[in-house]
């Protein structure tokens, strides 16, 4: 069968654009579990491979709504697992703020829970805000990423301690466990120090999935190393293939295949018949954003104050980033291109939060996805609904069918774990 192009669903009950459940009929929250689940079994009926719950350990009510209220993504994704069948289900938790032990055992019950189809989205935390819920510090960029690859080293080594067959459960014997099975893994380093195992059998994917977005130098050396799908954040092909092709390099040296890792950059489609309806429909949104919400979010994502700029006069210099270095990235670097103003700059991260807006009829969004898709740029996206729930069936609707029509999109589900469907090594 030929390449085919693989669809993440990045779920915010409010839709990803800031002002997005401002919409009418637009669900307006993130905490009910109907809700949510009928936006899953959407992303199921779309074929969709992985629903993806983004986190964040800390309560700004300036910042998007979804983040500042939401429910925990591995009692949710729990709760999705029991009305869905095939789709992927990905949680974020902290390798800055919490513990291995922990994280191994709550992602190995989800993946024992769907029936292997769990995902762990292991991010370093970069707002500084959650250091105060945890009586600590904020680790600076390089420290984070320095636990994080020993954390993520301690949680595959917990996952491993089962090996096949440990679990018995012979009445004839009385024989339940074969201890000879079930392995400490006496883990002692820098930041982490776990006897083992856990109190939990092998996972049936072996181990769930891991998936990783940070972008940085380290971000990227921690993905060749560990990771299975990464999101990434991108304003522009010639730069997604750049960074597609320079990840896919660095696998190697991991003895790793091109074919181990899937790469998605995030997109925010907004799609129409028409391609005047699908801007209609955009600016419909835009016109809901207002400075003081909007510039919160910038400051957020830049880690810099930017209330009380001139709007319509150039960036300010933002200094260096220490919370998002691919963020800061693709928006400079589009910024620049483009001569924008802070109000430019500002609209890019209402609308998606920094991520790439796709504004098109249903043709021209499968047209510039299959260009991505088939010129090295991307093994798939990691779309990100404005809203819900006809921002997300739209694109179900109308650009899907075109995708399989040309074959570059499934029409079925395959068999088999999360693991088994993406055809990642075992
Ligand atoms: C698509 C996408 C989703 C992300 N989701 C989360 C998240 O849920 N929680 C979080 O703390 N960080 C999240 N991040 C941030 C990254 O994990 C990473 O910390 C950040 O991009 C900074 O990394 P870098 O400096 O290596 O680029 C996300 C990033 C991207 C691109």
């Amino acid at each position: 069968m030929s390449r085919q192009i693989r669809f993440g669903l990045f779920l915010l009950g409010t839709g990803s654009h800031i002002s997005g459940w401002r919409l009418p009929g637009a669900i307006d929250g993130f905490e009910d579990i109907s809700e949510i689940t009928a936006i899953c079994q959407e992303a199921e009926r779309g074929l969709f491979d992985l629903i993806f719950m983004g986190d964040n350990l800390n309560a700004d009510p300036a910042a998007h709504p979804s983040y500042c209220s939401r429910l925990e993504p591995l009692t949710m994704l729990s709760a999705v697992a029991m009305n869905t069948r095939h789709v992927g289900l990905g949680a974020t938790a902290s390798t800055t703020y919490g513990d291995p032990w922990t994280l191994a055992r709550g992602f190995a019950s989800l993946d024992h829970i769907s029936g292997g189809r769990a995902a762990w989205n292991s991010v370093t935390t970069s707002n500084p805000q959650a250091a105060a819920n945890f009586g600590t510090t904020h680790p600076d960029h390089a420290r984070r990423y320095e636990m994080s690859g020993e954390f993520i080293e301690v949680v595959k080594k917990l996952w491993g301690a089962w090996d096949e067959g440990a679990l018995v459960k012979d009445p004839e014997s009385g024989t339940y466990f074969d201890a000879g099975k079930i392995h400490a893994v006496d883990h002692e380093g820098p930041f982490f120090k776990v006897k083992g195992p856990v109190n939990i059998s092998r996972p049936p994917q072996g181990r769930p999935l891991i998936l990783q977005a940070g972008g940085s130098e380290p971000g990227q050396e921690l993905a060749a190393k560990h990771a299975d799908v990464v999101f990434t954040v991108t304003q522009d092909r010639g730069e997604a293939a750049e960074f597609y092709a320079g990840l896919k390099a660095r696998l190697q040296k991991n003895g790793r295949r091109e074919s181990d890792l899937v790469i998605l950059p995030g997109v925010m489609p907004v799609v129409g018949h028409t391609e005047a309806e699908a801007r209609a429909k955009l600016a419909r949104l835009m016109s809901f954003v207002d400075d003081e919400t909007a510039l919160g979010m910038l400051s957020e994502r830049f880690n810099t104050d930017l209330r009380g700029h001139n709007l319509d006069g150039p960036i300010p210099d933002l200094g260096k980033n220490d919370a998002y270095h691919a963020f800061a990235k693709a928006m400079l670097s589009k910024a620049k291109r483009e001569n924008m103003t802070l109000r430019d700059l500002y609209s890019l991260v209402a609308a998606a939060r920094g991520h790439w807006v796709l504004c098109g009829s249903a043709e021209q969004v499968a047209d510039t996805l299959q260009e991505w898709f088939e010129s090295g740029a991307a093994d798939g996206f990691n779309v990100m609904p404005g809203w819900f729930m006809d921002g997300f069936t739209d694109f179900i609707d109308l650009v899907l069918p075109i995708l399989q029509e040309r074959g570059l999109y499934k029409t079925a589900y395959a068999e088999g774990t999360l693991r088994d469907k993406l055809g990642l090594p075992a």
